[in-house]
């Protein structure tokens, strides 16, 4: 598959003296959707301004599109359009004219059609000629994507899109950006969200303390990390697991009525038919069994504990 940005060994100093990233690659594959998942002060936004050309690295390259961002600038920043966290447009004037100023920006010709084709494709055609400051929260954040799509990028970039908003415009704006990949833009998008990463993402990133911990594609990942657990409903309440099974990973719920049994979604012999044996050997019989797999928050959870620079004791692992 094409890339579309290519990320080498970026490292980025601030002058306070942090550390923001360190030595980090990546690579961006055409029409993907790809997420950048991280805990607060991650190094997300670090990232995402270096390979649009706002900050500079200290050191590594950016190539968009195949153009290098430093040596390349406008034609690197040309293949991307961001849309940031806060929404930075004229309150003043009118959804057409800032949509057109900012290709303008881009030093690409006058298109009035293209531009209709955004608003229409934004759902902000009939907004067309009302004033930012007098649109609702929902259609301002549209305005700044039909901003960052207006010089026809190949590449867009969502600094947080759906911060702050609430759960029917989450589903809108997901819904918008599914409609873009399948226009064949790439999309980029940094969220805290994993419920985001789950619903959009065919790729995630998972960068803590300016790493990335992990890159994969969210099946996968999801099956190569995921615990799953098979729930024994019983048919009489236990008061302790007996000492028989002491050595399987069992727990008791408390009001006795349910043994948990945790496996590795990896191993092909998942060890149920063995455990049901003995738990028939043992005289205990069950009323129902359920299994869960593990979501992306918990895989989150345990790769961002176990990045911790400052872990002492490298067995400690949240369940
Ligand atoms: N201009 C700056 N000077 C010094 N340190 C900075 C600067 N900008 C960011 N940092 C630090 O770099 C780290 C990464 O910040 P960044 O904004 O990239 O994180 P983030 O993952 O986007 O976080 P959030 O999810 O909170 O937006 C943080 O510790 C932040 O305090």
């Amino acid at each position: 598959m094409d890339t579309v940005i290519s990320v080498r060994n970026l490292n980025k100093t601030y002058d306070s003296g942090f550390q923001a990233l360190k030595h980090l690659d990546l690579d961006i594959r055409k029409g993907e959707i790809f997420a950048l998942l991280g805990p607060n002060g991650a190094g997300k936004t670090t990232l995402i301004s270096i390979i649009c050309g706002i900050v500079r690295p200290s050191a590594g390259t950016v190539l968009a599109g195949g153009f290098d961002i430093q040596h390349q600038y406008r034609a690197a920043r040309g293949k991307i359009g961001l849309v940031p966290q806060e929404l930075t447009t004229d309150a003043f004037e009118t959804v057409w004219a800032t949509v057109t100023f900012s290709r303008g920006l881009f030093g690409k010709p006058r298109d009035p059609a293209h531009i209709e084709r955004i608003l229409k494709d934004l759902s902000l055609w009939d907004k067309r000629n009302d004033k930012i400051m007098a649109l609702s929260g929902g259609m301002k954040r549209r305005v700044m994507i039909a901003k960052a799509l207006s010089h026809e990028p190949e590449i867009l970039f969502l600094d947080e899109p759906t911060a702050g908003v609430d759960v029917e415009l989450r589903r809108d704006m997901w819904q918008l950006v599914e409609q873009l990949r399948d226009r064949g833009v790439t999309i980029i998008l940094t969220t805290h969200y994993i419920q985001e990463a789950e619903e959009l993402a065919d790729r995630i990133g998972v960068i803590n303390h300016g790493r990335l911990v992990l890159v994969d594609e969210k099946n996968a990942l999801m099956q190569k990390l995921g615990k799953r657990e098979l729930h024994v409903q019983l048919a009489a309440p236990l008061t302790c697991i007996p000492e028989a099974l002491s050595a399987l990973p069992l727990s008791l719920s408390e009001d006795g009525l349910e043994i948990t049994f945790t496996f590795d979604a990896r191993d092909e012999q998942s060890g149920i038919a063995p455990l049901l044996r003995q738990l028939e050997d043992n005289g205990i019989e069950f009323r129902d069994l359920r299994t869960r797999e593990s979501s992306l928050e918990d895989i989150f959870v345990h790769l961002v504990h176990e990045s911790r620079p400052d872990e002492t004791a490298p067995g400690r692992e949240s369940a």
